[in-house]
């Protein structure tokens, strides 16, 4: 068999690998007061049992499934129901609820693993004949139901899977663009590129499971884009497989040009396009050399009007920090109560000497609002960035107070996905919602959204948790992260419908967009209209139909028709 690893069916990331909180003496009590579950007494939900799960046969003809093993090898070839139920979803809550509790609408009937290009030009070939659908498949993280096929669809589903093409396969040294092959996941890419003193630059926090592939797909953003870029800008070049055509092959090229006049950007309608266009084979990315100093600093401010305040200087100021965030008071008492237990003068430090300082300054300490901001580069500069930015966290009533809380942001950032399954496993709801508006906006929206999750609770009678922060600043505005909770009634996907739906039309009515980074999928797609209008809607759609004219490729994401919500 292939030897392409995926995370664990039922949740995510690798097995054996969980959150736990029995070292975080203040989780227990904030889970408690937040959404009302007692971690005490609550039962913890059985490892979902594989071989209970109901799946249909696959409808792949024996003679196409043939065929594939042809192109790219009997072991790349799978139609194993584990295979099937990995690739016919990503981590969505949604998906979870539902592979959790056996309801798997529509499964995949064939998984490919292609070893380069030519396979893949081949495999797609093959696909487009037989009159099946090709959903690419990078690795499977996205939240925004991008990958499951269609509930009605009656033709043969082939996931293509580009985890055999993982390679940086060159480097342009003198240009800082590397060719990397679009099944590379983050960490291998990123060591293969630091091997050779460069990085990509780009760490979402699903890094871990991730691929450069689905990151162009999805209009990716990590959380170093105030200095990197979002993939949009990171992504240069591209390879594309489409089908073969005038006996010619079907690569789109896109050269990887700083900046080009050539009329609307194909660039740009790739990146975003979930499958929709064809299958990335290859991303020639812009990289960067590794930074000689990385420092992450950490500040509080008295409350999040003064937190936005100063990020918005900050995106104002002659400062170029890797990262900018602020969290909400809310935000601000989660991190605090996910911290370790504390000992010594540590322990001082934190619980006596530092709430003092701040209430000598009159600060409200339910108010208070947590905000990391990093550097990177050469020693003077990242001096200069620290001092650059200190006076403007001054000037908004803000104090800093070191790297220690920074350092730990740094190690566990890519841990925080574990939560979800802990949660899910006792029976709660959590999950996130982003967006970007402009600067003048972004009061408005925050507020607006936070009365809207309330809302939603209050109709479902439930105690229900929000809050968020402020990440990827622009010179025009930011992306809000909001993360809500709550613990499931009797209906826990009408449930979540209701508090999602209410966040979602909450941004569009206040200017704001229905993704920042998480694309578009069937999740947020009811509202793309309300987003870039009927128009933009009629544009895509045409451009979909004259380039996919067979909806072969992925059909259903993106464009509003197909509903996932569950009426309630
Ligand atoms: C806990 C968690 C945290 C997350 N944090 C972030 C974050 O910080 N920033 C962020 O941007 N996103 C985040 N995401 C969302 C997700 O990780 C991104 O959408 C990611 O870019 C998807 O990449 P993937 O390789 O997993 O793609 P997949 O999930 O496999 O696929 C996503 C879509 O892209 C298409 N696709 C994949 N590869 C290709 C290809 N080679 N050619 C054509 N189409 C392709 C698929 O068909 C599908 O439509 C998070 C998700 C989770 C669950």
């Amino acid at each position: 068999m292939t030897d392409v690893e995926h995370m664990k069916w039922w949740g995510w990331g690798v097995e054996g690998v969980g959150f736990h909180h029995e070292d975080k003496p203040a989780f227990a009590p904030f889970v408690l007061q937040a959404v009302g579950l007692d971690l005490a007494t609550a039962q913890k939900a059985e490892q979902p049992d594989f071989d209970a799960l109901t799946l249909a046969a696959s409808a792949a003809r024996p003679a196409f499934v043939a065929a594939l093993a042809g192109i790219v090898g009997e072991d790349h070839v799978a139609t194993d129901p584990l295979e099937r139920v990995v690739h016919s979803y990503g981590k969505s809550l949604r998906d979870l609820v539902r592979i959790r509790s056996n309801a798997i609408a529509r499964a995949v009937d064939v998984v490919v693993y292609p070893a380069d290009e030519a396979e893949v030009q081949k495999v797609v070939d093959a696909a487009v004949a037989e009159d099946a659908v090709i959903i690419p498949f990078g690795g499977g993280s996205n939240i925004a139901g991008s990958l499951e096929p269609r509930a009605d669809e009656t033709r043969t589903v082939l996931s293509l899977d580009l985890g055999r093409l993982d390679e940086v396969l060159s480097i342009d040294a003198e240009s800082g663009l590397a060719r990397i092959q679009a099944g590379a996941l983050g960490p291998h890419l990123e060591a293969q590129l630091n091997a050779q003193g460069w990085t990509i630059g780009h760490f979402p926090d699903s890094f871990t499971h991730s691929t450069i592939g689905g990151w162009a797909a999805t209009r990716s953003s990590g959380m170093q884009s105030d200095k990197y870029g979002d993939i949009a800008q990171i992504v240069r070049g591209l390879r594309v497989v489409r089908p073969s055509r005038d006996g010619a092959d079907g690569v789109l090229v896109i050269p990887a040009i700083p900046s080009a006049s050539t009329g609307p950007s194909v660039r740009d309608m790739i990146v975003g396009s979930e499958g929709r266009l064809g299958v990335i084979t290859e991303v020639t990315a812009q990289v960067h050399r590794v930074a000689e100093e990385r420092t992450i600093q950490a500040y509080f401010f008295p409350n999040w009007s003064a937190g936005l305040a100063a990020m918005q200087a900050i995106s104002e100021s002659d400062a170029t920090p890797i990262i900018t965030r602020v969290s909400d008071a809310r935000e601000t008492g989660f991190s605090l109560a996910t911290s370790k237990q504390r000992h010594g003068f540590d322990a001082f430090l934190a619980e006596k000497a530092l709430p003092g300082i701040m209430r000598s300054k009159g600060w409200n300490l339910d108010d208070i609002c947590l905000s990391f901001i990093g550097f990177e580069g050469g020693a003077a500069h990242v001096k200069r960035q620290k001092k650059l930015v200190g006076a403007i966290v001054k000037q908004h009533g803000g104090m800093g107070v070191g790297t220690g809380p920074g350092v730990l942001y740094d190690q566990k950032k890519f841990d925080t996905p574990y939560l979800r399954d802990f949660l899910l496993d006792r029976g709660a709801a959590g999950d996130v919602s982003e967006t970007a508006a402009p600067w003048s906006k972004l009061a408005q929206v925050y507020d607006a959204t936070i009365a809207a999750a309330n809302g939603a609770y209050a109709e479902l009678g439930i105690k229900g948790w929000i809050m968020c922060h402020l990440s990827h600043s622009y010179h025009s505005g930011a992306c809000l992260y909001f993360t809500f909770a709550f613990v499931f009634g009797d209906e826990p996907l009408r449930e979540y419908d209701l508090v999602k739906s209410a966040i979602q039309q909450a941004f569009v009515d206040n200017g704001a967009t229905i993704s920042h980074h998480h694309g578009v999928g069937v999740e947020h797609s009811p509202w793309l209209e309300q987003d870039i209008s009927r128009e933009g809607v009629a544009v895509l759609r045409g451009l979909f139909a004259s380039a996919d004219p067979g909806e072969n490729f992925n059909p259903g994401k993106i464009l509003p028709g197909v509903e996932v919500r569950v009426e309630g």
